[in-house]
């Protein structure tokens, strides 16, 4: 099957400047390949600073990587010009974090949504309003027709994350590209959000790679998952699996976080994953090094750990599973 993304040996890295004559780089992705199938959900986990905004702006070709190739349907588009990315830029869509940010509020909701209509000429002003009004419909925001006249500011964070897979909807996409879409609404809406993705993947095949630093989210949504640290994948594989079998230290880390509700919690101590207290040079060794229980010496601190499949379709970066 021809993936919708496919991901190949990716690597983006930036340079900064620290001091006047030294320029810093930073690799912020690095060697990471990956597959979203049409219809189906990918999920990339990890801590700030993981590379996951990095890797989600390469999928949606906002950003050219160092090295490495992207393929939409089988179509390499890694260094495409912007004017023959038309079709890609209507089919690939991103949501994105701060749903205040991503409207603009001089525009009344019906205008947001007609916008991308008119950029990729579709339909005329008739069949556009009714397309904008079942795409309200379809988000949950009843009744269309109120919601088309009002401003953004009258909305809730919710709501607005709302208008914003609408406008997503509205151009048939074939996946999007979902950039932490639920961590700046409450928690309420949350798994609202969640299960209306779910409700509009079943109702359109659609693909979504969903990224999230919130591992039990993505446990919930995604079919597959892939844990980034620094960089790098370090555990692949279905979400099912990983959750409940993980086998990287810091996948067992970051599913010993997630909070339950048992108010036995009150008597145990957790263990926390300790903050990185020395750089290492992540060229020849494991970037996870420093902060692991269970590193070698001698073995993590001279090899840089690939991913191997230890079980099928799962996959792991570290030599000591
Ligand atoms: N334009 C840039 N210039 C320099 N460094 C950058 C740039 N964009 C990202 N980085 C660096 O790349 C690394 C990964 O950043 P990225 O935003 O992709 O991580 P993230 O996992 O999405 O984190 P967060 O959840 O905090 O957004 C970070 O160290 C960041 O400082």
């Amino acid at each position: 099957m021809t993936a919708a993304l496919e991901l190949k040996n990716i690597t983006m890295e930036f340079q900064s400047r620290k001091h006047m004559f030294r320029v810093d780089v930073v690799r912020a992705v690095d060697d990471v390949s990956l597959r979203l199938n049409q219809g189906e959900t990918l999920g990339i986990v990890g801590e700030s600073g993981s590379g996951k905004t990095t890797l989600a702006r390469i999928a949606l070709r906002l950003q050219k990587p160092t090295s490495g190739t992207i393929s939409y349907l089988g179509y390499d588009i890694t260094f495409t010009s912007e004017n023959k990315l038309g079709h890609f830029r209507r089919k690939v869509q991103g949501i994105f974090q701060d749903p205040f940010a991503a409207l603009d509020p001089f525009m009344n909701i019906g205008q947001i949504l007609e916008e991308p209509l008119i950029i990729h000429h579709l339909g005329n002003s008739g069949e556009r309003n009714s397309a904008i009004e079942s795409a309200l419909a379809e988000v949950k925001l009843n009744p269309a027709r109120q919601f088309v006249t009002k401003y953004t500011h009258l909305l809730s964070g919710g709501q607005r994350q709302r208008v914003a897979i609408a406008r997503a909807l509205l151009l048939k996409p074939d996946y999007i590209v979902a950039d932490e879409p639920v961590s700046m609404i409450d928690a309420s809406s949350r798994a609202e959000i969640l299960s209306l993705f779910a409700e509009l993947q079943n109702n359109h095949n659609l693909g979504f790679l969903y990224i999230t630093h919130d591992i039990a989210t993505a446990g919930y949504f995604c079919r597959q998952v892939a844990v980034m640290y620094l960089g790098r994948v370090v555990e692949y594989g279905p979400a099912r699996e990983v959750i409940c079998s993980p086998k990287h230290p810091y996948t067992i880390n970051l599913i010993a976080a997630i909070p339950t509700p048992d108010p036995q919690n009150r008597f145990r101590e957790r263990s926390v994953i300790p903050l990185e207290t020395v750089t290492v040079d992540s060229e020849s060794c494991c970037a996870f090094m420093p902060r692991c229980d269970r590193a070698l010496e001698g073995e993590c601190d001279c090899v840089k750990p690939v991913l191997r499949e230890i079980d099928p379709g799962h996959f792991v970066a570290c030599t000591r599973v």
